[in-house]
């Protein structure tokens, strides 16, 4: 019997079709697996599938066709060490895919023919007794509160120009509060703080060099004062020059705490309002790459 593998599949995510699906089912069973598939309802799902997957099998391999937050979802439903994912891009930003190199459907499919995979480091976040992981990043303050005003129809019409709405909704009731992120021996009062477990930011952004998935850790990214700095931030990135030093304060860490009572998002989804507690998972899964 050809080897099983279980195919996760969020048909709202940014670039999905049937055809795709289509043609990775082919793809898939072309390279001699058996593909068991598993079409999402719900935001809930992804993890639901996940936990039944490792609950049924000893050493599951289970491919993700969406986007970041599908992948998220999956994540939170799987035994730590015991699966293999694969990434399958079909998402608005693929921060995760952009990560790996994958530059589309057809060389995911091939990686996923080759089985080459390495075990990543993941973040856990757990915040008033909840606990959750993520792959990417948790942003506390700003992009917390860009990505918790997101509407749903302006994202379905606009994909990421939603971000940009949003952001600019944001600075139009600007916020001036401040964090306190504690970590590896610093403490830093800051306006927002960017934990990044990857390089790559909101697409392919490359927002912290220093961070690696497959490496544990954490790369913080601490950022002072007002609108003029995020669209400065901004600006660098989109022009891929390096992130400026004289308002991000840059530090290694493997645990760390944000106290102050601002938005979150993990993987760019909303999460909640801080205090919280993020620690490095090292080795957590294995991903196709
Ligand atoms: N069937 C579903 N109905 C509604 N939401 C879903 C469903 N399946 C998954 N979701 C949730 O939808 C959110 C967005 O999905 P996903 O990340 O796959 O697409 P995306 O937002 O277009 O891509 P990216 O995150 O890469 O920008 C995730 O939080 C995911 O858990």
């Amino acid at each position: 019997m050809p080897p099983r593998c279980h195919v996760i599949v969020n048909p709202t995510s940014g670039s999905f079709s049937k055809a795709s699906l289509d043609l990775a089912l082919a793809a898939l069973r072309e390279t001699g697996l058996d593909p068991l598939l598993l079409e999402t309802a719900s935001a809930e799902d992804p993890a639901r599938f996940a936990a039944r997957i490792c609950a049924e099998e000893a050493a599951p391999l289970i491919l993700v066709m969406g986007g970041d937050g599908t992948l998220n979802g999956v994540l939170n439903g799987l035994r730590p060490g015991v699966a293999t994912l694969g990434v399958l891009p079909l998402g608005t930003a693929n921060v995760l895919a952009r990560e790996l190199k994958i530059r589309s459907l057809e060389d995911a499919l091939g990686r996923i023919a080759r089985a080459v995979s390495r075990p990543i480091s993941v973040g856990e976040l757990e915040c008033a007794g909840v606990r959750r992981r993520f792959l990417l990043m948790a942003g506390v303050g700003v992009d917390g509160q860009v990505v918790r005003g997101v509407r749903l129809a302006e994202k379905r019409l606009l994909g990421k120009g939603a971000y940009l709405l949003s952001a600019l909704r944001v600075a139009g009731g600007w916020e001036r509060g401040t964090l306190q992120v504690t970590g590896a021996g610093r403490s830093v009062v800051c306006h927002s703080v960017i934990v990044c477990n990857a390089a790559r930011y909101g697409g392919d952004f490359l927002l912290a060099p220093e961070a690696d998935l497959f490496s544990p850790g954490f790369q913080v990214l601490c950022i002072e004062g007002g609108p003029l700095n995020y669209l400065k931030l901004a600006l660098k990135l989109g022009l891929k020059r390096p992130v400026p030093g004289r308002f991000v304060t840059s530090f290694a860490a493997s645990e760390v705490t944000v106290a102050g009572d601002k938005p979150v998002q993990l993987d760019g989804d909303y999460f909640g309002v801080a205090p919280l507690t993020l620690r490095s998972l090292g080795g957590f899964v294995r991903v196709i790459c």
